[in-house]
């Protein structure tokens, strides 16, 4: 399978590295476009694929074609390239906010659109996405492309509609735990610790609570309540997470963001 990425920015590289990590496809399978000379060769010796200034030519190479610029390029780059795309090529946008309609009608013809929202864990292997095709996609081609997403991560196929709920949910969110990771490193440092350790014991607790979420199948609750010994530590850092509205900055966090996915 010839998989084929216009735009080659953060994205499509959390993609393409876990790609080719887990050997999904060969890296001579894969080409994509970047606009300037610096960055082609750059990602070439990064990633160890083709590397092209044509979008023409991305387009007619793929037999799956990663839509991977910013959500307003997107007209521009499939004017480009519509006349060049085959009938059977099946087309992946990974941008918020574009709806399937909305592509299709700038295609000018019938394609298989699939629109998807990875995020950057991605790169290693932990990616969480979603996945949905439009009505021109049959079953296989669906499971097409969650092959080459389960590639970098897990992946669950949803109605148009949620997506925007997923730019929230897993498709940012990495920044917002980034956020988390940062700020316990930072107290941690205002403690004493070295700021490298500070990382190291921030990230695995996040990532050993995520597992625990994930493979105990417990509510999230119960298992902080499981932390907070009687009279302990823990039960003070809720109570001032709890005071300093940290559930409630999530929330609207998050509201903010899938509004803004929705006007894209
Ligand atoms: N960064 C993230 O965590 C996520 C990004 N996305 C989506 O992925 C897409 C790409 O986002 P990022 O990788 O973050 O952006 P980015 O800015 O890192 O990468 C976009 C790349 O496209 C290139 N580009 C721009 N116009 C082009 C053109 N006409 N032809 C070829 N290349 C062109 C840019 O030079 C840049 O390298 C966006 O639609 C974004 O919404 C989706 C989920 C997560
Ligand atoms: O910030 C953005 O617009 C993109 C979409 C989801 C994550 N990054």
């Amino acid at each position: 399978m010839k998989i084929g990425f216009i735009g080659c920015g953060n994205m499509a590289s959390a993609m393409i590295g876990g790609i080719i990590k887990n050997q999904v496809v060969a890296p001579a399978d894969i080409l994509a476009s970047a606009k300037t000379e610096v960055s082609r060769e750059k990602k070439k010796e990064e990633l160890g694929i083709a590397m092209t200034a044509d979008n023409r030519e991305v387009a007619a190479f793929a037999e799956v074609l990663i839509l991977a610029v910013k959500p307003f390029y997107y007209e521009d780059v499939i004017k480009e390239i519509r006349d060049v795309v085959a009938d059977d090529t099946i087309v992946v946008s990974i941008a918020p906010g574009k709806k399937l309609t909305w592509i299709e009608g700038l295609f000018e013809k019938p394609l298989k659109i699939v629109r998807t929202m990875p995020n950057t864990p991605a790169l290693v292997g932990e990616g969480m996405s979603c996945v949905c095709g439009n009505a021109k996609c049959s079953s296989e081609d669906v499971d097409t492309v969650c092959r080459i997403f389960a590639g970098f991560g897990k992946t669950e196929i949803v109605e148009e509609d949620m997506i925007d709920v997923v730019v929230g949910v897993s498709g940012s969110s990495p920044a917002y735990v980034f956020m988390f990771i940062e700020a316990m490193a930072d107290a941690a440092v205002a403690d004493g610790m070295p700021r490298a350790q500070a990382y190291r014991f921030a990230a695995q607790a996040v990532l050993g609570s995520a597992k625990m979420v994930l493979e105990t199948g417990k509510h999230p609750g119960e298992l902080k309540d499981m932390v907070c010994s009687p009279k302990g530590t823990t039960i003070e850092a809720v109570r001032v997470l709890e005071e300093k509205g940290l559930r409630s900055a999530v929330f609207e966090a998050m509201k903010a963001c899938v509004k803004k996915g929705r006007e894209v």
